[in-house]
Protein backbone atom coordinates (compact mmCIF):
# COMPACT_ATOMS: atom_id res chain seq x y z
CA UNK A 1 0.00 0.00 0.00
CA UNK A 2 1.05 3.24 -0.73
CA UNK A 3 0.63 6.17 1.07
CA UNK A 4 0.68 9.94 -0.35
CA UNK A 5 1.86 12.43 2.96
CA UNK A 6 2.93 14.73 -0.23
CA UNK A 7 4.12 17.81 1.60
CA UNK A 8 1.90 19.88 -1.02
CA UNK A 9 -0.21 22.77 0.91
CA UNK A 10 -3.88 22.69 -0.81
CA UNK A 11 -3.47 25.41 -3.35
CA UNK A 12 -5.74 28.02 -3.59
CA UNK A 13 -9.12 27.71 -4.75
CA UNK A 14 -8.97 30.59 -6.90
CA UNK A 15 -12.87 31.43 -6.20
CA UNK A 16 -12.38 31.74 -2.79
CA UNK A 17 -9.67 33.35 -2.60
CA UNK A 18 -10.71 36.59 -3.55
CA UNK A 19 -9.86 39.88 -1.67
CA UNK A 20 -12.21 40.61 1.42
CA UNK A 21 -13.58 38.35 4.64
CA UNK A 22 -13.42 34.97 4.31
CA UNK A 23 -15.34 31.24 6.10
CA UNK A 24 -12.66 29.19 7.12
CA UNK A 25 -13.72 27.43 4.25
CA UNK A 26 -12.02 29.97 2.04
CA UNK A 27 -15.32 31.15 0.59
CA UNK A 28 -15.36 34.98 0.68
CA UNK A 29 -18.51 36.03 3.34
CA UNK A 30 -19.78 38.61 1.76
CA UNK A 31 -20.58 38.65 -2.03
CA UNK A 32 -22.63 41.64 -3.51
CA UNK A 33 -24.03 40.63 -6.45
CA UNK A 34 -25.26 37.37 -8.40
CA UNK A 35 -22.12 37.36 -10.86
CA UNK A 36 -19.88 37.12 -7.61
CA UNK A 37 -22.05 34.51 -6.23
CA UNK A 38 -21.68 32.60 -9.36
CA UNK A 39 -18.41 32.79 -9.23
CA UNK A 40 -17.92 31.05 -6.31
CA UNK A 41 -18.12 27.96 -7.92
CA UNK A 42 -15.60 25.20 -9.10
CA UNK A 43 -14.75 25.23 -13.30
CA UNK A 44 -14.28 22.67 -15.56
CA UNK A 45 -10.64 23.70 -15.40
CA UNK A 46 -10.62 23.35 -11.68
CA UNK A 47 -11.47 19.89 -11.79
CA UNK A 48 -9.17 18.98 -14.96
CA UNK A 49 -6.43 20.39 -12.43
CA UNK A 50 -7.48 18.00 -9.70
CA UNK A 51 -8.07 15.31 -12.10
CA UNK A 52 -4.76 15.57 -13.62
CA UNK A 53 -2.72 15.59 -10.06
CA UNK A 54 -4.57 12.65 -9.37
CA UNK A 55 -3.91 10.82 -12.76
CA UNK A 56 0.05 11.74 -11.98
CA UNK A 57 0.15 10.70 -9.07
CA UNK A 58 -1.21 7.13 -9.65
CA UNK A 59 -1.57 4.37 -12.14
CA UNK A 60 -5.06 3.51 -11.43
CA UNK A 61 -7.41 4.16 -13.87
CA UNK A 62 -10.87 3.64 -12.46
CA UNK A 63 -13.83 3.12 -13.98
CA UNK A 64 -16.09 2.91 -11.29
CA UNK A 65 -16.00 5.20 -7.92
CA UNK A 66 -17.52 4.63 -4.96
CA UNK A 67 -18.63 6.77 -2.21
CA UNK A 68 -18.87 5.23 1.43
CA UNK A 69 -21.49 7.16 3.61
CA UNK A 70 -21.21 7.44 7.71
CA UNK A 71 -19.19 4.36 9.02
CA UNK A 72 -19.18 2.54 5.67
CA UNK A 73 -15.41 3.04 4.92
CA UNK A 74 -14.72 0.05 5.50
CA UNK A 75 -15.34 -1.07 1.83
CA UNK A 76 -12.11 0.60 0.59
CA UNK A 77 -10.36 -1.81 2.66
CA UNK A 78 -11.13 -4.39 -0.08
CA UNK A 79 -9.16 -2.97 -2.39
CA UNK A 80 -6.13 -4.60 -3.62
CA UNK A 81 -2.96 -2.50 -5.01
CA UNK A 82 -4.16 0.54 -3.20
CA UNK A 83 -2.74 4.07 -3.62
CA UNK A 84 -4.27 6.27 -1.04
CA UNK A 85 -4.47 10.03 -0.97
CA UNK A 86 -5.50 12.28 2.31
CA UNK A 87 -8.63 14.99 1.52
CA UNK A 88 -5.94 17.44 3.14
CA UNK A 89 -3.39 16.58 0.37
CA UNK A 90 -5.42 16.69 -3.26
CA UNK A 91 -5.61 19.40 -4.65
CA UNK A 92 -8.28 21.60 -4.28
CA UNK A 93 -10.06 18.87 -2.30
CA UNK A 94 -12.31 19.76 0.38
CA UNK A 95 -11.43 17.96 3.92
CA UNK A 96 -13.72 15.42 5.99
CA UNK A 97 -15.08 17.05 9.21
CA UNK A 98 -17.96 14.16 10.64
CA UNK A 99 -17.27 11.56 12.65
CA UNK A 100 -17.20 7.85 10.44
CA UNK A 101 -15.57 9.47 7.58
CA UNK A 102 -12.08 9.29 7.19
CA UNK A 103 -11.05 11.65 4.51
CA UNK A 104 -9.27 9.53 2.38
CA UNK A 105 -9.23 8.73 -1.33
CA UNK A 106 -7.93 5.08 -2.26
CA UNK A 107 -7.35 4.24 -5.83
CA UNK A 108 -7.13 0.48 -6.23
CA UNK A 109 -8.63 -2.93 -7.75
CA UNK A 110 -11.71 -4.21 -6.54
CA UNK A 111 -13.00 -7.91 -7.32
CA UNK A 112 -9.85 -7.19 -10.19
CA UNK A 113 -11.88 -3.64 -11.76
CA UNK A 114 -9.74 -0.39 -11.30
CA UNK A 115 -11.91 1.52 -8.69
CA UNK A 116 -11.85 4.79 -6.61
CA UNK A 117 -13.44 4.37 -2.95
CA UNK A 118 -13.92 8.03 -1.01
CA UNK A 119 -13.45 7.09 2.59
CA UNK A 120 -16.19 9.66 3.65
CA UNK A 121 -18.02 12.19 1.87
CA UNK A 122 -19.10 16.01 2.36
CA UNK A 123 -22.07 17.36 3.36
CA UNK A 124 -24.12 20.77 3.14
CA UNK A 125 -24.29 21.16 7.17
CA UNK A 126 -20.48 21.13 6.95
CA UNK A 127 -20.68 24.50 5.73
CA UNK A 128 -19.73 23.27 2.25
CA UNK A 129 -21.76 25.29 -0.43
CA UNK A 130 -23.20 22.00 -2.96
CA UNK A 131 -20.51 22.60 -5.87
CA UNK A 132 -17.94 21.86 -3.23
CA UNK A 133 -19.83 18.91 -1.78
CA UNK A 134 -19.89 17.30 -5.52
CA UNK A 135 -16.56 18.39 -6.80
CA UNK A 136 -15.57 15.24 -6.57
CA UNK A 137 -17.84 13.55 -8.37
CA UNK A 138 -17.04 16.35 -11.67
CA UNK A 139 -13.42 14.73 -10.68
CA UNK A 140 -13.98 11.48 -11.13
CA UNK A 141 -15.69 11.97 -14.27
CA UNK A 142 -12.73 13.64 -15.93
CA UNK A 143 -10.88 10.78 -14.57
CA UNK A 144 -12.74 8.63 -16.72
CA UNK A 145 -14.93 6.80 -14.33
CA UNK A 146 -18.29 5.55 -15.66
CA UNK A 147 -20.43 4.59 -13.06
CA UNK A 148 -21.04 5.87 -10.06
CA UNK A 149 -22.15 3.78 -6.61
CA UNK A 150 -23.10 5.43 -3.49
CA UNK A 151 -24.17 4.50 -0.15
CA UNK A 152 -25.17 6.25 2.88
CA UNK A 153 -26.81 5.42 6.56
CA UNK A 154 -30.16 6.59 6.57
CA UNK A 155 -33.02 6.31 8.94
CA UNK A 156 -36.04 3.91 8.00
CA UNK A 157 -39.36 5.83 7.14
CA UNK A 158 -40.78 2.95 5.91
CA UNK A 159 -42.69 0.80 8.59
CA UNK A 160 -41.60 -2.99 7.01
CA UNK A 161 -38.07 -1.51 7.54
CA UNK A 162 -35.75 -3.21 10.21
CA UNK A 163 -32.43 -1.46 11.38
CA UNK A 164 -29.93 -3.06 9.39
CA UNK A 165 -31.94 -3.86 6.38
CA UNK A 166 -30.35 -2.55 3.06
CA UNK A 167 -32.07 0.00 0.55
CA UNK A 168 -31.58 -0.10 -3.11
CA UNK A 169 -32.11 3.28 -3.60
CA UNK A 170 -34.65 3.21 -6.52
CA UNK A 171 -35.76 7.09 -6.68
CA UNK A 172 -34.77 10.71 -4.56
CA UNK A 173 -36.66 13.31 -3.36
CA UNK A 174 -34.63 16.03 -3.11
CA UNK A 175 -36.09 18.59 -0.59
CA UNK A 176 -33.39 21.44 -0.40
CA UNK A 177 -33.79 21.36 -4.10
CA UNK A 178 -37.61 22.70 -3.54
CA UNK A 179 -35.99 25.70 -2.41
CA UNK A 180 -33.69 25.96 -5.04
CA UNK A 181 -30.51 24.33 -3.11
CA UNK A 182 -29.48 22.19 -6.46
CA UNK A 183 -25.51 21.19 -7.02
CA UNK A 184 -26.29 22.89 -10.79
CA UNK A 185 -27.33 25.79 -9.70
CA UNK A 186 -24.99 28.88 -11.73
CA UNK A 187 -23.38 28.86 -14.89
CA UNK A 188 -23.69 25.85 -16.75
CA UNK A 189 -20.64 24.40 -18.62
CA UNK A 190 -21.83 22.23 -21.29
CA UNK A 191 -18.43 20.30 -21.02
CA UNK A 192 -20.28 18.54 -17.98
CA UNK A 193 -23.37 18.06 -19.26
CA UNK A 194 -27.32 20.37 -20.38
CA UNK A 195 -28.65 23.11 -18.77
CA UNK A 196 -32.13 20.86 -17.61
CA UNK A 197 -30.54 17.18 -17.01
CA UNK A 198 -33.21 14.79 -16.44
CA UNK A 199 -33.38 12.62 -13.20
CA UNK A 200 -36.76 10.55 -13.84
CA UNK A 201 -33.65 7.84 -14.52
CA UNK A 202 -31.20 8.77 -12.29
CA UNK A 203 -31.07 5.23 -10.84
CA UNK A 204 -30.05 3.01 -12.85
CA UNK A 205 -32.10 0.03 -13.79
CA UNK A 206 -29.93 -2.77 -14.54
CA UNK A 207 -27.72 -2.18 -11.67
CA UNK A 208 -30.77 -2.10 -9.18
CA UNK A 209 -31.51 -5.67 -10.86
CA UNK A 210 -28.25 -6.67 -10.34
CA UNK A 211 -27.98 -6.07 -6.90
CA UNK A 212 -30.91 -8.06 -5.84
CA UNK A 213 -29.86 -10.95 -8.24
CA UNK A 214 -26.23 -10.83 -5.67
CA UNK A 215 -28.54 -10.72 -3.16
CA UNK A 216 -30.21 -13.59 -3.55
CA UNK A 217 -26.89 -15.28 -4.11
CA UNK A 218 -25.53 -14.49 -1.05
CA UNK A 219 -28.52 -15.16 0.67
CA UNK A 220 -29.46 -12.22 1.93
CA UNK A 221 -32.45 -10.62 -0.30
CA UNK A 222 -34.09 -11.22 2.91
CA UNK A 223 -32.78 -7.95 4.21
CA UNK A 224 -32.79 -5.76 0.95
CA UNK A 225 -35.65 -3.43 0.06
CA UNK A 226 -35.79 -0.85 -2.37
CA UNK A 227 -37.02 1.86 -1.89
CA UNK A 228 -36.90 6.38 -2.27
CA UNK A 229 -34.90 8.07 -0.41
CA UNK A 230 -35.06 11.78 0.56
CA UNK A 231 -32.27 14.05 1.71
CA UNK A 232 -32.68 16.99 3.71
CA UNK A 233 -29.64 19.57 4.61
CA UNK A 234 -29.24 18.33 8.26
CA UNK A 235 -27.13 18.12 10.62
CA UNK A 236 -30.61 18.07 13.27
CA UNK A 237 -32.57 14.86 12.59
CA UNK A 238 -36.13 15.23 11.70
CA UNK A 239 -38.89 15.96 14.47
CA UNK A 240 -41.75 13.27 14.48
CA UNK A 241 -44.11 15.74 12.53
CA UNK A 242 -41.55 16.27 9.61
CA UNK A 243 -41.03 11.92 9.51
CA UNK A 244 -44.99 11.69 9.22
CA UNK A 245 -44.48 14.12 6.52
CA UNK A 246 -41.81 12.74 4.94
CA UNK A 247 -43.57 9.46 4.84
CA UNK A 248 -46.86 10.76 3.25
CA UNK A 249 -44.65 12.07 0.65
CA UNK A 250 -43.68 8.55 -0.17
CA UNK A 251 -39.89 8.63 0.94
CA UNK A 252 -39.22 5.47 2.57
CA UNK A 253 -35.62 6.34 4.00
CA UNK A 254 -34.21 9.76 4.65
CA UNK A 255 -30.84 11.36 5.39
CA UNK A 256 -28.57 14.34 4.54
CA UNK A 257 -26.44 13.44 1.75
CA UNK A 258 -26.09 11.92 -1.33
CA UNK A 259 -28.79 13.41 -3.68
CA UNK A 260 -26.49 16.03 -4.72
CA UNK A 261 -23.38 13.65 -5.82
CA UNK A 262 -26.30 11.82 -7.91
CA UNK A 263 -27.87 14.44 -9.45
CA UNK A 264 -24.06 15.76 -10.98
CA UNK A 265 -23.15 12.17 -11.41
CA UNK A 266 -26.18 12.16 -13.92
CA UNK A 267 -25.62 15.48 -15.08
CA UNK A 268 -22.29 14.63 -16.45
CA UNK A 269 -23.36 11.10 -17.70
CA UNK A 270 -22.06 8.52 -15.61
CA UNK A 271 -24.20 5.71 -14.49
CA UNK A 272 -25.44 5.91 -11.24
CA UNK A 273 -26.68 2.69 -8.15
CA UNK A 274 -27.23 3.57 -4.70
CA UNK A 275 -28.17 1.68 -1.04
CA UNK A 276 -29.15 3.22 2.58
CA UNK A 277 -28.23 1.15 5.18
CA UNK A 278 -30.67 1.74 7.61
CA UNK A 279 -29.19 2.19 10.77
CA UNK A 280 -31.74 3.81 13.06
CA UNK A 281 -35.31 4.18 12.26
CA UNK A 282 -37.43 7.15 12.08
CA UNK A 283 -39.41 8.51 15.14
CA UNK A 284 -42.98 8.72 14.57
CA UNK A 285 -44.74 7.58 18.35
CA UNK A 286 -45.69 10.83 20.40
CA UNK A 287 -44.95 8.38 23.36
CA UNK A 288 -41.79 6.57 22.44
CA UNK A 289 -38.04 7.93 24.25
CA UNK A 290 -36.44 6.78 21.23
CA UNK A 291 -34.12 9.38 19.24
CA UNK A 292 -31.75 9.52 16.73
CA UNK A 293 -28.42 9.71 17.57
CA UNK A 294 -25.02 9.38 15.58
CA UNK A 295 -23.11 6.89 17.61
CA UNK A 296 -26.28 4.57 16.89
CA UNK A 297 -25.72 5.28 13.59
CA UNK A 298 -22.37 4.21 13.37
CA UNK A 299 -22.65 1.43 15.54
CA UNK A 300 -24.91 -0.16 12.74
CA UNK A 301 -22.59 0.82 9.86
CA UNK A 302 -20.44 -1.29 12.12
CA UNK A 303 -22.39 -4.00 12.41
CA UNK A 304 -23.98 -4.43 8.89
CA UNK A 305 -20.74 -3.00 6.84
CA UNK A 306 -19.63 -6.55 5.73
CA UNK A 307 -22.50 -7.26 4.24
CA UNK A 308 -22.87 -4.07 2.21
CA UNK A 309 -18.92 -4.40 1.37
CA UNK A 310 -19.64 -7.82 0.22
CA UNK A 311 -22.72 -6.92 -2.05
CA UNK A 312 -21.08 -3.93 -3.48
CA UNK A 313 -17.41 -6.10 -3.88
CA UNK A 314 -19.79 -8.67 -6.20
CA UNK A 315 -21.53 -6.07 -8.15
CA UNK A 316 -18.41 -4.12 -9.29
CA UNK A 317 -17.16 -7.84 -10.28
CA UNK A 318 -19.59 -7.61 -12.85
CA UNK A 319 -19.88 -4.40 -14.07
CA UNK A 320 -18.53 -4.31 -17.27
CA UNK A 321 -16.59 -1.36 -19.38
CA UNK A 322 -18.88 0.42 -21.03
CA UNK A 323 -21.74 0.56 -18.71
CA UNK A 324 -22.64 -2.88 -19.52
CA UNK A 325 -23.87 -5.59 -16.44
CA UNK A 326 -22.20 -9.12 -17.27
O1 LIG B 1 -25.33 10.17 4.51
P1 LIG B 1 -24.16 9.73 5.29
O2 LIG B 1 -22.90 10.42 4.88
O3 LIG B 1 -24.02 8.23 5.28
O4 LIG B 1 -24.40 10.14 6.81
C1 LIG B 1 -25.64 10.11 7.49
O5 LIG B 1 -25.34 9.96 8.85
C2 LIG B 1 -25.18 11.27 9.46
C3 LIG B 1 -26.12 11.38 10.61
O6 LIG B 1 -25.98 10.34 11.52
C4 LIG B 1 -25.53 12.28 8.38
O7 LIG B 1 -24.37 12.78 7.78
C5 LIG B 1 -26.35 11.46 7.43
O8 LIG B 1 -26.37 11.99 6.12
N1 LIG C 1 -31.71 12.91 8.38
C1 LIG C 1 -31.34 11.73 8.87
N2 LIG C 1 -30.14 11.27 8.58
C2 LIG C 1 -29.79 10.07 9.09
N3 LIG C 1 -28.67 9.37 8.93
C3 LIG C 1 -28.79 8.23 9.61
N4 LIG C 1 -29.99 8.18 10.20
C4 LIG C 1 -30.62 9.32 9.87
C5 LIG C 1 -31.92 9.84 10.18
O1 LIG C 1 -32.73 9.25 10.89
N5 LIG C 1 -32.21 11.05 9.64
Amino acid sequence: MRHFFLGLAPPDVKRGRQAGNKSPLGIPTHHSNHSSLASLRYTYEDGKKTADWLLANTKHRPKVAIICGSGLGGLADLLKDQVVFEYTKIPQFPHSTVAGHAGKLVFGNLSGKPTVVMQGRFHMYEGYPLWKVTFPVRVFSLLGVETLIVTNAAGGLNPEYKVGDIMVIRDHINMPGFAGVNPLVGPNDERFGARFPAMSDAYDRDLRKLAHTVASEMGCSGSLREGVYCSLGGPNYETIAECRFLQRLGADSVGMSTVPEVIVARHCGMRVFGFSLITNKAVLDYETKEKANHAEVLETSRQSARVLEKLVSLMVQRIERNNNVA
